[in-house]
């Protein structure tokens, strides 16, 4: 039985207890929809005989139903409006109904301070996070180049290339994927994936990811750096602490309602920067806790080594082709508001040109190239 039904029984024993008629008419009807087995009815009939009602009822809603198929609830609500109980029915219905419409409030609320944070946090990329004074911020939609990806198909070591928009596509199994790894060296833009994809579905609506399963196919992204579960005894204690604001009065016991009932997508970047002691998002990935949601995590190589059998899809995220990093330079001149002949141009230069396939050198080479237009890039200059 759904743990709602269980949670209505419980919150409404007495009112049952008190109510309800164990007619002869409303034992048929629990019989003949398999609500309760002929022993159940015997031990019923037998309680009711040599006890009371009352005493065979509690024995009913609190050792039989709770334990019979999902279904039983409803069955169990049928049988009440047929044996001239509908008034009991109403009272159960009208409980959930209003149990479900303050889960309802508490999601709604929920959503809408992610996606304001989201909005509001993840709009730029800060390419040089260690420069606190003199950071530059760059619109993540205009520069953000869209990333081919390498799903690995098979154990043998087979990878087929795949887009972004193929990320929660089920693979050989068809089930959807409910962990997923993406892994690549450090400046190869895991961390702007994981950005992009809350911020795509901060923004409400599909835009271009709409072609197949995408991000907006999930009711709530909870979007963590892997620090941000160090400490954290779950995953709502980790929402409350860094992603709402410290006035949105959402407890903990409401948010794991959210999560537990919702489709979830929970994105944790960073595996490598803080895997050591990290209990929580250890249970995560192993589906100790939460195993029926999505998790997406982010690493550099060779760091989940004895977790990668957990994981249903792994990727790896590569440097640019030609193309990309062709289209990275055009979207940061057109951000700049300046010509892309100059950072065209510094992707032939031979010095430098093996450092154009990393996106944050590549940045930085733009910004380098921005600075002093004349400036013959050089290692030296970029490091
Ligand atoms: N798809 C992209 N489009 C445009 N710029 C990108 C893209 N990916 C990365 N960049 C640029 O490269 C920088 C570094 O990328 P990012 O932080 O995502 O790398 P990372 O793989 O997470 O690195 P690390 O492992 O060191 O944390 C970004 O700040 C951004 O300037």
């Amino acid at each position: 039985m759904e743990d709602r039904h269980t949670e209505c029984l419980k919150s409404n024993r007495d009112f049952l207890c008190s109510n309800i008629s164990l007619s002869t008419g409303l034992l048929a009807k629990l019989t003949k929809s398999g609500v309760i087995t002929d022993e159940h009815l015997q031990k019923l009939l037998n309680i009711k005989r040599n006890d009371t009602t009352k005493a065979a009822v509690l024995e009913f809603l609190t050792e039989v139903l709770p334990r019979r198929a999902p279904e039983a609830f409803n069955l169990f609500l049928e049988a009440l409006s047929k044996s001239a109980q509908k008034h009991i029915a109403d009272h159960l219905k009208k409980w959930l109904g209003d149990v479900c419409s303050e889960d309802a409030g508490t999601f709604e609320r929920l959503r809408a301070e992610l996606q304001s944070h989201y909005k509001r946090r993840l709009a730029s990329i800060c390419p040089m996070p260690w420069q606190q004074d003199t950071s530059i911020y760059l619109n993540l939609t205009d520069v953000f180049v869209e990333r081919q990806l390498k799903l690995k198909t098979n154990n043998k070591g087979d990878e087929r290339i795949v887009t972004m928009d193929d990320l929660f596509t089920p693979q050989q199994t068809k089930e959807i994927p409910r962990r997923l790894l993406i892994e690549g060296n450090p400046g190869i833009g895991k961390s702007t994936i994981c950005q992009t994809l809350a911020h795509e579905w901060g923004k409400q609506s599909c835009g271009r990811h709409c072609r197949t399963l995408c991000v907006h196919s999930f009711d709530l992204v909870l979007y963590f750096h892997a620090g941000d579960f160090i400490d954290e005894e779950s995953v709502a204690h980790a929402v409350q602490k860094h992603l709402l604001p410290s006035d949105c009065r959402i407890t903990t016991s409401e948010l794991q309602g959210v999560i537990e009932a919702k489709n979830v997508l929970i994105i944790v970047d960073a595996f490598d920067e803080a895997n050591a002691g990290n209990r929580t998002l250890d249970r995560l990935i192993k589906g100790d806790i939460l195993r029926h949601k999505t998790l997406l995590i982010t690493s550099r190589p060779n760091f989940l080594q004895n977790k990668l059998s957990l994981f249903d899809s792994k990727f790896k995220v590569e440097g640019y082709d030609k193309e990309e990093q062709l289209k990275h330079v055009e979207r940061y001149a057109a951000h700049q508001n300046i010509a892309s002949a100059p950072f065209e141009s510094m992707l032939e230069e031979e010095s430098i040109i093996d450092l154009c396939s990393n996106p944050l050198n590549l940045t930085l080479l733009c910004l380098l190239r921005e600075e002093d237009t004349q400036l013959m890039i050089t290692r030296t200059a970029l490091y």
